[in-house]
């Protein structure tokens, strides 16, 4: 893990409310410690750090991203290992939109930050918290470089049919609205490693990628290339998420104003953070919502249909899109890991090739789960964005 190729990153993805980092090794994708800082700006924050098997929890107040990243800083310190001997190369940070312009991996000057700012009302959730982390990290590691791997990346391929809204365009056109996409990242580390799995060249593979975590988006992959993805101008439109409604008809935004007086905040509040599986069944974690579904829970139940009947539709739409399919492929915490939500959302799919395996899919751990004779292969594949952030960075400093 060490060896003398290893060349360590320090990758931070940074949410509103939390700060997810890792060191990990850009050759090998050995994580040397990983963390998660959860509740910053309450009073009780949580700071969880592992290293090899041992994993250490803190409660702490941790007020900001500024006091986030002490907070990493002081776990290291204590817990190792040892950020001065650990020869870090860089921070790599995640961030979520990088608009027209920021359309790769980039090392991150003042100008970047600027033009990170400037389109950070285009993801209004998340760039500013990874403005956070980017300012609170310049400042921590001072001496090293900063890059930014953008979640839009790896949709700059989509044909403008994708991505252009039927909107006057010269509305679209002043403000910048087009579809962005996110998760890309996932998406280009999951289609590779795909692709290796069906034993093809990534610019070869054809596939439909699932990724199913609090935030979910599909994305048509036509020849290693990003060709259609669910979510839009922002990660609100497309799949049913854990609290984001995805795909809804906008004028559900004008009759809440004009007709329950709402503004525009609380609506915007209600779509992204109260609705999804949180609003159809109370909870946001897949976990809970299978556990009630198997207690007999009609409210659940119907929240399980209306996520995986969803993806039914994006699987069948982007099968029209790519003509040929490789392979469904599911990742992240639901993908990975929920057999009912993958058995759901290919149901009735046997007409378009797609069969499923339904002993593989309840196997944990097995990456094929369609039958032998599918003519679509299904496959389940861990994603892992940090490795990825962390090659990406390493490929811009070396460049
Ligand atoms: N065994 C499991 N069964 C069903 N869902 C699971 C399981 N393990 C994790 N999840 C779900 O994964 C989701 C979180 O996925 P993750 O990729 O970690 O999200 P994010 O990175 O967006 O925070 C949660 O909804 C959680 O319930
Ligand atoms: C873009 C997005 O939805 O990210 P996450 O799933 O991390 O919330
Ligand atoms: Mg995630």
């Amino acid at each position: 893990m060490n060896g003398p190729t290893a060349q360590h990153v320090l990758v931070i993805n940074a949410g509103s409310s939390s700060l997810k980092y890792q060191v990990v090794d850009a050759t090998s994708g050995a994580a040397l410690a990983t963390g998660l800082i959860e509740r910053i700006g309450e009073p009780n924050g949580l700071v969880s750090h592992a290293v090899g098997d041992a994993e250490h929890e803190r409660e702490v107040a941790v007020p900001d991203h500024g006091a986030a990243m002490a907070a990493m800083s002081e776990a290291f310190a204590e817990l190792g290992p040892d950020l001065a001997e650990a020869n870090l190369v860089a921070v790599g940070h995640r961030v979520v939109q990088g608009g027209p312009d920021l359309t790769e991996s980039v090392l991150i000057t003042p100008e970047v930050e600027t033009a990170i700012e400037d389109v950070s009302d285009l993801a209004p959730l998340h760039n500013p918290p990874n403005l956070a982390g980017i300012r609170a990290a310049r400042e921590t590691f001072a001496d090293l470089p900063q890059v930014a791997v953008f979640d839009t990346a790896f949709h700059r391929t989509l044909p403008a049919r994708a991505a252009t809204y039927a909107l006057d365009q010269e509305v679209a056109t002043k403000h910048r609205i087009r579809r962005y996409g996110a998760h890309g990242t996932s998406h280009q580390y999951v289609a590779r490693a795909a692709a290796h799995e069906l034993g093809i060249a990534p610019e070869q593979a054809n596939l439909i990628v699932l990724h199913l975590g609090n935030g979910a988006s599909a994305t048509a992959v036509a020849n290693g290339r990003s060709v259609d993805t669910s979510m839009g101008l922002t990660p609100l439109e497309g799949l049913v998420m854990g609290t984001r409604t995805g795909d809804i008809d906008p004028a559900v935004v004008f009759h809440l104003a004009r007709t329950a007086g709402m503004d525009i905040d609380e609506i915007d509040t209600i779509m992204n953070r109260r609705s999804g599986m949180l609003g159809l069944a109370g909870s946001n974690d897949m976990r809970d919502v299978v556990s009630a579904v198997e207690a007999g829970d009609e409210r659940a139940s119907l929240a399980l249909e209306v996520y995986c009947y969803r993806l039914r539709k994006y699987i069948g739409a982007y099968t029209a899109v790519l003509g040929r399919v490789d392979a469904v492929v599911f990742t992240a915490g639901i993908g990975e890991n929920s057999a009912p939500v993958r058995a759901g959302a290919l149901a009735g799919l046997e007409g378009m090739g797609i069969r499923l395996d339904p002993a593989a899919n309840e196997e944990r751990g097995t990456v094929r789960i369609s039958t032998p004779d599918s003519p679509v292969a299904v496959l389940v594949v861990p994603t892992n964005e940090e490795w990825e952030i962390a090659r990406e960075t390493v490929g811009v400093i070396t460049a």
